[in-house]
């Protein structure tokens, strides 16, 4: 059984010690629900290991994970820093009551809105993208009479083991700039010439969902080699190094992660060394993780409706969600583990394929799972949903989102209200005259 989850008595799962049953009769399915104690957990996990080896480090949750008022508050009561993409990830932050100088931005096209908006807002710090950005940006400054503290995105040319669509830190890829090809000096060249704009470091992301520490090795040891040019060319010290998120977590038995603790002790000591190497000066750490935060603090509740078994091929059984609530699977082939929440250790198995109800043949949520033998309106509760999971979620055919609970010292607690039709055709305009 993948962590936390529990059985109670009756067999049936449990979260935070509270019946999935019963949560799922009280909310309705489909159904997000979080351990809030694991979030906790694992971003205390990060916090804990850089005071324990006296580095001063930012621990930026990446809200892309999953953003909602209440998870960015628990961020806040963690004393995170909060990393942002996007307005609404930044209206959303701004409406939790995060401090502003602990915000992030990042984004490979940020709008002048939305830099105009971290402008307003005095967030702490815009991790700049594109050559475009730059001059937006001076543009925002200069007009509103401010200044920013700014981190160059760079792409080290690391390839992470990971799947092609959330590699990030590749030469060709849409983020940052490019190392070896010299944008990244040619970029910091153009920002050290504006007056409000100071310049803190440089940051790297090379990927999500990362078993190795090899990866961030590399990457570090080229933003060292990097550094000693900057230094040489421009006087340039990096006052913080911000080395992304990235570190993975468990789906299915087979995923290997290694404990948090070991991401940033190894980051640590890799840093330790290239300042060493280097002759610099200890920069500030900071990470962006996101998946390894929520993801496996949440599950996803659903109610199963139709069976189709095609004879010696395949038993289908759909469930009343999918890719609408979890695209992973369909945009990544991304592997899950199920468990059947009213009866989860029931000795007659079989193995079925777990159905979305969209009409997609891809949306398939897992593929030949052996479970307990399901029937109409038995529970499946699928494991590790709590990053990008609601995040990701869609309208596809029109399906409303699902509601999200967050559970905590026994208590359950309705944190995003399942959505309505109404609030669903609330933007459409009729086409018929009055
Ligand atoms: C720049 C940046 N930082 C942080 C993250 C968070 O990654 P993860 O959720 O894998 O920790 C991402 C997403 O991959 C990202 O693009
Ligand atoms: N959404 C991706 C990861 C984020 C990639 C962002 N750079 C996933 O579900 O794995």
């Amino acid at each position: 059984m993948l962590h936390p989850y529990e059985i109670n008595q009756d067999g049936h799962l449990t979260i935070g010690g509270l019946d999935t049953v019963e949560l799922a009769k009280k909310y309705g399915t489909p159904l997000f629900v979080y351990d809030v104690n694991k979030i906790r957990e694992n971003a205390r996990a990060f916090v804990r290991t850089f005071k324990e080896q006296n580095v001063k480090a930012q621990v930026a949750y990446a809200s892309k994970a999953f953003s909602s008022i209440a998870m960015i508050q628990v961020a806040k009561q963690e004393g995170l820093s909060l990393d942002v993409v996007s307005q609404g990830e930044l209206y959303t932050a701004l409406e939790a009551g995060f401090p502003v100088e602990k915000i992030h931005m990042h984004g490979n096209n940020k709008s002048l809105e939305e830099i105009s908006m971290a402008v307003e807002h005095n967030i702490g710090c815009i991790v700049v993208d594109n050559f475009y950005e730059i001059d937006l940006l001076a543009h925002v400054l200069k007009e509103h009479g401010k200044e920013m503290d700014v981190l160059i995105r760079v792409t080290p040319g690391v390839e992470a083991h990971t799947h092609d669509y959330i590699l990030t830190g590749n030469e060709d890829s849409k983020f940052g700039f490019d190392l070896a090809n010299g944008q990244a000096d040619q970029a910091l060249q153009k920002l050290l010439q504006i007056d409000e704009i100071h310049v803190k470091g440089l940051h790297c992301h090379i990927g999500s969902q990362i078993f190795e520490t090899d990866g961030f090795t590399m990457a570090i040891e080229k933003l060292f080699s990097a550094l000693k040019s900057l230094k040489e060319r421009h006087g340039f010290e990096s006052e913080v190094l911000n080395v992304g998120g990235g570190f993975g977590i468990k789906y299915i038995e087979e995923d290997k992660p290694l404990p948090l603790e070991d991401y940033v002790t190894s980051l640590i000591d890799t840093i330790r060394n290239q300042v060493k190497v280097y002759d610099m000066t200890f920069p500030e750490i900071w990470i962006e993780p996101g998946r390894s935060i929520v993801g496996d603090a949440g599950i996803t509740l659903y109610s199963v409706g139709s069976i189709k078994e095609i004879p010696n091929v395949r038993k289908y059984v759909s469930i009343d969600g999918g890719m609408t609530d979890n695209l992973r699977p369909a945009l990544y082939d991304a592997k899950y583990h199920a468990v059947v929440a009213n009866n989860v250790n029931g000795s007659e198995k079989e193995e079925i394929s777990l159905a979305g109800k969209c009409c997609e043949s891809g949306d398939m949520l897992i593929w030949d799972i052996e479970l307990p033998k399901v029937d109409q309106n038995d529970m499946i509760a699928v494991l590790s949903t709590g990053a990008y999971g609601y995040s990701m979620s869609n309208h596809y055919n029109r399906f409303p989102k699902a509601a999200v609970v967050f559970v905590e010292d026994g208590k359950d607690k309705l944190v995003i209200k399942r959505e309505s039709f109404e609030d669903m055709v609330k933007n459409d305009l009729s086409y018929e005259e009055e």
